[in-house]
């Protein structure tokens, strides 16, 4: 088994690996109460959860919430509240988590908010959960202005990231989740790079992929729990991303979405003199090796306007993540309108 530790306040271990989900009762060993929250795809993995839950004498009970985005609402977080009055969850108990990013965001927030914080663990069932969604404690839900604009930072007491799990999973989602395995790769980790340049289908090394996603997460988690910083490096490809998302209705994959705006912020890079031509098309190279969309057609004056709300904006500053170089990351504030509309012409245009 595998094993990262996430620093912090309350440092949490990572466990990666085939059958990491046995560990689950020996994490919530003493508590007395936990509600399973899972979609209705996970139904017999948050079965199992809640087996090994009462065999080590939790009194576990499964709540079923929508399956994907359509989980991320105030409406279904609300359900769930009442969920856990009923259940009389108290500060002792606890809310797992089994499922993909959408799962494990909303258990990741009711778990915040409920008696204003009990313990929450996940069970990551999708590639883009082990590594991202499931680590580092950023929860929350969407509103109709755009991607996770109400959540609260409440890192997990443990993350369980069984590798069987996957062999449910779509292939799509799979693919989906590389992205945001490629994007650790471009901000700080070359050998992530060399083993998708490799297999690009993330199939042969998928174990030491998602340990090496999760190390460069849990680093900049460690130093920076709350965003001000190095964090935001995390948030690379996910400006115009999350806009795609929302003006899509959230119809777009996060991964996908997450994709076109990694090479979007390679061009942008490029336009500020900050990538070479080469680097900005290893970006697209490589993206497309691994199925994802690298070209996105739609109205740029409404993705500019979502881009206004991310969360890396500072009243009317615009700031994105841009590379200095591969491997080197930093902050890229109000880029000129010409560079802006050229890196979209690319994302947009690319034959
Ligand atoms: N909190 C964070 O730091 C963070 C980081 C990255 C992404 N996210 C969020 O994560 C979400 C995306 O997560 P996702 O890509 O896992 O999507 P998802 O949670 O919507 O799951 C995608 C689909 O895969 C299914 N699925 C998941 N695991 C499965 C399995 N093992 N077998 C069969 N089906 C399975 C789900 O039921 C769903 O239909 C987005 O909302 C994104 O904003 C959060
Ligand atoms: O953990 C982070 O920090 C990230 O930015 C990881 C992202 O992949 C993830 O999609 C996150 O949910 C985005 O956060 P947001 O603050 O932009 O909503
Ligand atoms: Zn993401």
């Amino acid at each position: 088994m595998r094993r990262v530790t996430v620093a912090g306040e309350r440092p949490y271990d990572v466990v990666i690996g085939a059958g990491a989900q046995a560990e689950l009762g020996l994490l919530l060993a003493g508590t007395a109460k936990a509600a399973v929250v899972h979609a209705p795809p996970l139904a017999a993995l948050a079965g199992a959860a809640v087996e090994t839950l009462q065999t080590a004498g939790v009194a576990a009970e499964a709540v079923v919430v929508p399956d994907g985005e359509a989980a991320k609402t105030a409406a279904v977080a609300a359900r769930l509240w009442d969920e856990l009055g009923r259940l009389g969850l108290t500060r002792s108990d606890a809310v797992v988590g089994v499922g993909g990013g959408a799962v494990t965001d909303l258990a990741g927030f009711v778990a915040a908010t409920w008696l204003r914080g009990v313990r929450v663990v996940h069970l990551p069932t999708s590639v883009l959960g082990m590594v991202d969604a499931a680590v580092g404690g950023k929860t929350g839900i969407d509103t109709a202005a755009g991607k996770n604009l109400v959540g609260a930072f409440h890192p997990p007491a443990g993350v369980l990231a069984d590798t069987d799990a996957l062999a449910g999973l779509p292939e799509a989602e799979f693919r989906s989740g590389l992205a945001e395995v490629v994007k650790c790769g471009l901000i700080a980790d070359a050998g992530i790079l060399d083993l998708l340049t490799a297999d690009p289908t993330g199939r042969r090394d998928t174990e030491e992929l998602v340990e090496r996603a999760v190390r460069v997460k849990a680093d900049a988690v460690g130093q920076d729990l709350y965003d001000t910083g190095v964090r935001e490096f995390l948030n690379y490809g996910h400006t115009l991303g999350h806009a795609i998302e929302r003006v899509e209705d959230f119809g777009w994959r996060h991964g996908e979405a997450v994709a076109v705006g990694l090479v979007f912020a390679a061009e942008l890079a490029g336009q500020a003199g900050l990538l070479t031509a080469a680097e900005v098309a290893r970006h697209r190279d490589l993206v497309a090796a691994m199925g994802l969309p690298t070209v996105y057609r739609g109205d740029w004056a409404a993705l500019q306007a979502v881009m206004r709300v991310d969360k890396k904006a500072r009243g009317a500053t615009l700031r994105f993540v841009v590379l200095d170089g591969i491997g080197n990351p930093r902050i890229l504030a109000d880029p000129e309108q010409a560079w802006l509309d050229a890196a979209w012409a690319a994302v947009s245009e690319a034959a």
